[in-house]
């Protein structure tokens, strides 16, 4: 079954600017993939269409074969239940502890106490943070504190992550890091979508990739082509 599909989507911005022109694609269930291209291409664009932050121009986007167009209102919260979010500067609550910051969605969705405190225990062991559930993100570096934001945006198991440069702020071993967490999520039934300038990193991870050129899908690269 397809995730996400992208058909003919266009977005221009006001004043007339296209940041994204007649893509299209699909996204298996369970796949991991890569959009690349230089700043300015598009990729958070695309990011932000399928989190309803913004609304195509033109084409439709598909979620799990629902036309995102139809979801306004009061079911754009249900819709981003379904997609966790990671972000470069991962946007953790300063004054609440690793803990709170990865409970929150899970609060806000009217769990138990009980039940919370088990999936966060559960999802932070999964990040390797099991023993600083209690540290406040400014305690954390900044690879932890990363994972934190995916354990956050993971722990309500989503049927999509999307990450917008998840890794712009590491070095290449830490990097390496985060991407090999988010390698581990499909097999637990998370597609995931990772958007990066980082070409190199990209091809070391042998997915598949989307590349972006002034907001036309230029090239999709799948696995087999990138293996030396
Ligand atoms: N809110 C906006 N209003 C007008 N133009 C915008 C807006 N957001 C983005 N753009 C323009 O759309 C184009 C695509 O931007 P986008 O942020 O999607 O690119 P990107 O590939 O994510 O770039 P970067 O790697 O620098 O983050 C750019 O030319 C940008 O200036």
């Amino acid at each position: 079954m397809s995730v996400l599909r992208f058909d003919n989507v266009s977005k221009q911005y006001g004043g007339g600017h296209t940041a994204l022109s007649e893509v299209s694609f699909d996204v298996a269930a369970g796949e991991m993939l890569f959009v690349t291209g230089h700043s300015g291409a598009g990729k958070s664009t695309l990011l932000k269409l399928i989190h309803l932050s913004e609304r195509p121009s033109r084409g439709t986007v598909l979620f799990r074969e629902k036309n995102l167009l139809k979801v306004r209102g009061g079911k754009v919260a249900l819709h981003r239940r379904n997609v966790g979010v990671v972000y470069q500067d991962h946007r953790l609550l300063a004054d609440r502890s690793v803990a709170d910051n990865v409970a929150l969605p899970l609060l806000l969705r009217g769990l138990r106490r009980g039940d919370i405190a088990k999936r966060v225990r559960v999802v932070l062991e999964r990040v390797g943070l099991g023993a600083r559930a209690n540290a406040l993100p400014t305690q954390l570096s900044a690879g932890e504190q990363q994972r934190v934001g995916i354990a956050r945006a993971v722990v309500t198991e989503p049927a999509l992550l999307v990450a917008d440069e998840p890794t712009g702020n590491l070095d290449p071993t830490l990097s390496a890091e985060i991407l090999a967490l988010f390698e581990s999520l499909p097999e637990r039934g998370t597609s995931v979508l990772v958007a990066s300038h980082d070409l190199g990193l990209v091809k070391r991870m042998r997915k598949r990739v989307l590349v972006l050129n002034q907001g036309r899908l230029v090239d999709d690269i799948r696995p087999e082509e990138l293996a030396e």
